[in-house]
């Protein structure tokens, strides 16, 4: 699913109309029917409702969803900002059938007119609403807030204290195009929920938009074909990818079609993090996994699970992994029916575990995943990337600070511009790069990004790394000729995982209590979701409640 700015979203309704010859009001309709029901399904509690409607066609989405949530029986109070007479388009279409019903039904529900911020105090009762959906401005929105808009977001903040609130398309406040995680410089109504349409735009998927972070975040589709869905962006959303791990394996299946994961790490004192890894590649997927770690901590590594196995790397006199282990007979053997590699779990950065590492990158042509010290290992050696990226599927997974260390930069530096800095990166070697934090980025070669929206400050905590990177490598001894989709899909199932564990009972129900591998118990759950529920909606963020169990 593409991300589109508001210029480009604009241009997808205008050709949806002018091309395809779907009427605009239409389009405003399905908009509508989407809130309405979205609104009826979180908020199926709500019985008093307030409408706070601008004068653009994000209004009109207000109006049309009064409408439909009056007709379904609830309490509806729409406000309108501004005197009626200069509507105009859709929503003064939208305009006329609201209050042609309104005065048919003459029922409970009511209509308002603000002209200035005064006449807001004697609307206060309609504070006292269950559910108040934002409707003022969305993506026509210039920051900052200002005006009638900005008087409506104080009236709601001094007087709404128990309302939930619904945004349509945007919380008003918030540009779409920003790429930061708030609404900087410009107040924004809060929001317990939004719904956009047809596609996420920037501010979808990289800011925080609702209260709390499992707040819905969910994409209607409303009628625009997928050819009218056009965007230069060159950035897509995660979580489409994930339809390849949906596929049902054959019956004849056997081992050797998922390929062989070798995970390579476990220096001494390290044996958590090559069992983690392994541990989440065997649970991914992958025919079989192989760790090859020290034979120090090897019997370690070996007890997490009897369906590993292991091999013991040749060491010096220290103890540390040494350049022995790149002797032809012994590269040979360690090799042998190895699909992917998973470097840099516990690896260690001494000088002749950094040889073996460049060594054995250079001369296998193996795909490979490099995590951890083996990217700390990678950013000493920048001279060596090009090669050892060439002619092969390659995939860095760094933290922020990791990623500065590869670039040259600070870590501030990366945070302030990790888009651009991921993709030059990934184009620059050719190479797979998935700069971790949150939002996480999956740059690809040929310079799309996708963004994951998965994940929760939870697994800000060590072994989460460890478990993507088995994941990351799992994927893609599944499917090695479809690497965006592989790569992309174990960094939304990874987040997903984590987020279904933290919000349930349990051990690692809560962000303080979670460990890296509780998640793990939780991953078939991931397997199993769709984040494109039955009804079409897409959740972007939060999860819906189809979730299977
Ligand atoms: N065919 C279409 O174009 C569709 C549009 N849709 C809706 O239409 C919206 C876009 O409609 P518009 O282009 O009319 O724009 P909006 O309705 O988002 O915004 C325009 C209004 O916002 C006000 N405004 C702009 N900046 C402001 C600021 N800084 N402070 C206060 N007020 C400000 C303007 O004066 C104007 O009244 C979408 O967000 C979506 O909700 C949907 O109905 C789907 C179809
Ligand atoms: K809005």
């Amino acid at each position: 699913m593409k991300v589109l700015t508001a210029a480009e979203m604009q241009a997808c309704d205008r050709v949806t109309v002018e091309r395809y010859g779907v009427p605009s009001l239409k389009l405003m309709r399905s908009a509508s029917f989407a809130v309405a029901a979205i609104a009826r399904q979180l908020f199926s509690d709500a019985h008093r409702v307030l409408v706070l409607c601008g004068r653009g066609n994000n209004g009109g989405d207000g109006m049309m969803t009064a409408r439909l949530l009056a007709e379904a029986g609830l309490q509806v109070n729409t406000i309108l900002l501004g005197a009626p007479d200069g509507l105009k388009g859709d929503a003064a279409a939208a305009w006329e059938e609201l209050q042609a019903f309104a005065h048919a039904q003459r029922q409970q529900s009511s209509i308002h007119l603000v002209t200035s911020a005064e006449e807001f105090l004697p609307l206060n009762a309609l504070l006292q609403a269950d559910l108040i959906i934002d409707a003022l401005v969305g993506t026509g929105f210039q920051p900052p807030l200002r005006g009638l808009p900005l008087a409506a977001l104080q009236w709601v903040e001094q007087g709404a204290r128990e309302a939930k609130i619904l945004a349509i398309d945007l919380p008003s406040g918030w540009s779409a195009d920003i790429s930061a995680d708030t609404a900087e410089g410009s107040p924004a109504f809060p929001a317990d929920a939004v719904v956009t349409f047809t596609a996420p735009k920037p501010a979808h998927v990289f800011g925080l938009l609702t209260r709390g972070l499992s707040d819905p975040v969910i994409i209607a589709p409303i009628g625009s074909p997928n050819e009218a869905i056009i965007s230069n962006l060159g950035l897509h959303w995660s979580g489409s990818s994930k339809a390849i791990a949906d596929v049902e394996r054959p019956a004849n299946s056997n081992k050797g079609m998922y390929g062989h994961v070798l995970v390579i790490g476990g220096s001494s004192g390290k044996s958590g993090a090559p069992a983690m890894s392994s541990l989440a590649a065997m649970r991914s997927g992958a025919g079989l996994v192989t760790a090859a770690v020290t034979p120090s901590v090897l019997p370690l590594v070996a007890a997490i699970a009897p369906e590993l196995m292991t091999h013991a790397l040749a060491v010096n006199p220290d103890g540390e992994i040494s350049a022995g282990n790149l002797h032809p007979e012994r590269l040979e053997a360690l090799l042998k029916r190895i699909t992917v590699l998973a470097i840099g779990p516990g690896l260690g950065t001494e000088p002749q575990t950094a040889e073996f590492v460049l060594g054995l990158l250079e001369q296998s042509r193996l795909s490979a995943v490099v995590d951890a010290d083996g990217l700390n290992i990678l950013a000493a050696n920048p001279n060596r990337i090009a090669a050892i990226a060439k002619g092969r599927t390659l995939v860095l997974t760094p933290h922020p600070g990791e990623m500065a260390r590869l670039a040259g930069k600070k870590t501030a530096e990366i945070e302030a511009d990790r888009i651009n800095i991921a993709r030059d990166f990934a184009t620059k070697y050719g190479l797979t790069l998935v700069l971790k934090g949150w939002r996480t980025l999956i740059a690809h070669p040929d310079g799309q990004i996708a963004v994951n929206t998965t994940g929760n400050p939870a697994m800000a905590k060590g072994g989460s790394g460890d478990l993507l990177t088995g994941m990351v490598a799992a994927m893609l001894a599944q499917h090695p000729h479809d690497v965006a989709r592989a790569v992309e899909t174990a960094v939304y199932l990874h987040g997903l995982a984590a987020d279904i564990t933290v919000r349930e009972p349990g051990i690692g129900g809560d962000q303080h209590t979670l460990l890296a591998t509780d998640s793990l118990a939780n991953l078939y759950r991931a397997f199993h979701y769709h984040p494109q529920a039955e009804n079409g909606y897409v959740w972007l963020q939060g999860i819906s409640p189809d979730l299977g169990s």
